[in-house]
């Protein structure tokens, strides 16, 4: 049988953990990309990578790891993706595409922009996949199976369309679904359907810390579907986090007011005892989420 060649020839992945470890082991799994480089300043998690065999060669810096590479995938915080794109663009190959998964993308269009010479095709992008683990260890290469990308060229019009075409070929060869919208449009949905949750998962967790310490060891002890399944989210890794909410920082501000504006009527209802709001409430929501995954599912 006949191999189609990898949809990239040479990757490098700068930031290698756990995105950028699934990514690299997706993409030499279901050919998306023939080799994989990788470079991190942290010298242990690249040994870890290496050891794993989750990339085939650690690199030595961000030079190193781009010459030669077809795609460049910015795999760090997204506070550090301005700083990486500036040591990383001028050392890559002419026609050579640039790309990142970062989770907020106005932010990293504004930081990465400005850095990319003519002759690079940049592309953001953001696997909407993950888990609250980081670390090449816990990598894995079905994470973006069935799940969507988004990618938000700075100017849909104006973006070369064999880049696009390219990124979303090796997007689609790891499973996913992959959507084009402009970066602002990108955050404010993100803000409400994973920022937000996130933002509410950390506050829960830091409410029962804040309780006696009897109590809060009794909310671990008996914690139950509800406070498992919300405390999940406050697993993640605080850097990531700092950087997505400093970074979207006026579509998470505007959700959470709506948000907070919700909670007080709740919480009003709750005091004069308005059991007529709260049962319609929660039946409305109840069937307006049964529908939206009955929709999915048909
Ligand atoms: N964790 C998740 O579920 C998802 C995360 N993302 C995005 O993916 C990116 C990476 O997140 P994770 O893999 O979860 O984080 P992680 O903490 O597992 O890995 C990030 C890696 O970036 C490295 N790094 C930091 N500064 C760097 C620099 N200057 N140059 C090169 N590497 C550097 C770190 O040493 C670390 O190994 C973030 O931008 C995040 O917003 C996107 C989708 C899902
Ligand atoms: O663990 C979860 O449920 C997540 O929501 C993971 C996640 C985190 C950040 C993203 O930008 C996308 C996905």
């Amino acid at each position: 049988m006949v191999k189609n060649p990898p949809v990239i020839g040479r990757l490098a992945i700068l930031g290698i953990g756990l995105i950028g470890s699934s990514v690299s082991r997706a993409a030499r799994q279901y050919g998306a990309a023939g080799e994989v480089v990788a470079y991190d300043p942290d010298a242990g998690r690249l040994a870890t990578a290496l050891e794993l065999s989750a990339i085939d060669r650690a690199a030595t810096s961000i030079a190193d790891a781009v010459a030669d590479a077809d795609m460049v995938l910015i795999c760090a915080p997204v506070g550090a993706m301005g700083g990486i794109a500036a040591a990383a663009a001028p050392a890559m190959r002419p026609g050579a595409i640039l790309s990142d998964v970062g989770s907020t993308k106005t932010s990293v269009v504004a930081d990465v922009a400005p850095h990319v010479p003519a002759g690079i095709h940049f592309v953001p992008a953001h696997p909407v996949a993950g888990t609250e683990k980081s670390g090449p260890e816990h990598g894995f290469a079905t994470l973006f199976d069935g799940r969507w990308c988004i990618l938000t060229p700075p100017s849909i019009e104006g973006a070369d369309a064999g880049a696009v075409d390219l990124c979303t070929r090796f997007w689609r060869a790891m499973g996913s679904n992959v959507d084009v919208m402009t970066p602002e449009h990108h955050d404010t949905v993100l803000a409400i359907t994973s920022h937000l949750p996130h933002l509410i998962s950390y506050t829960i967790v830091g409410t029962v810390m804040d309780l006696e310490e009897h109590h809060h060891w009794e909310v671990f002890k008996y914690a139950a579907g509800g406070f498992r399944d919300f405390s999940r989210l406050a697993g993640s890794d605080p850097v990531m986090w700092r950087d997505v909410f400093l970074n979207n920082r006026d579509a998470v501000l505007e959700m959470l007011g709506r948000f907070t504006e919700d909670l007080q009527a709740l919480q009003r209802a709750i005091r004069w005892g308005e059991a007529d709001k709260l049962e319609a409430l929660f039946t409305r929501t109840r069937d307006a989420r049964r529908a939206i995954i009955e929709a999915r599912q048909a």
